[in-house]
């Protein structure tokens, strides 16, 4: 299957359960793996064609800084929902690190693959 791929794309947002994560921006990093038939872009090297990673990454940005929310589970969900109904995708593998979070830990993370 050919995918488009969005790695650590950064966005700075208000996101957490607790009260003192409701006052600040914390970074997360995703990573997409998003379902796309890239040979009809490839064939003559056509934009048009192409899943633009560009304005994917920009949507998405948008769409998490909206509002504040407080699990990364519901920020993963959004972002599925978004790609399999406004960018014609028919599977997405969606990847949300909060890196900080666990102060023992590198990075925590969930991963979630949707499909219609
Ligand atoms: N599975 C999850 N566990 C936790 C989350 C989360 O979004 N999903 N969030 C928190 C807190 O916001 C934490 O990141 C603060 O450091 C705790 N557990």
């Amino acid at each position: 299957m050919d995918k488009v791929l969005i790695r650590g794309l950064r966005v700075d947002t208000v996101i957490g359960i607790y009260e003192w994560e409701k006052q600040l921006h914390q970074q997360l990093q995703i990573d997409l793996d998003i379902a796309w038939d890239n040979r009809a872009a490839a064939e003559h090297d056509d934009y048009s064609k192409a899943l633009c990673y560009d304005t994917v990454s920009k949507r998405i940005v948008a769409l998490i800084t909206a509002k504040p929310i407080e699990l990364i589970e519901t920020v993963a969900e959004k972002i599925a929902q978004c790609l399999l109904s406004e960018f014609n995708t028919s599977w997405v593998r969606v990847r949300v690190m909060k890196p900080g979070a666990v102060e023992m830990a590198d990075n925590v993370g969930v991963e979630i693959e949707r499909s219609r």
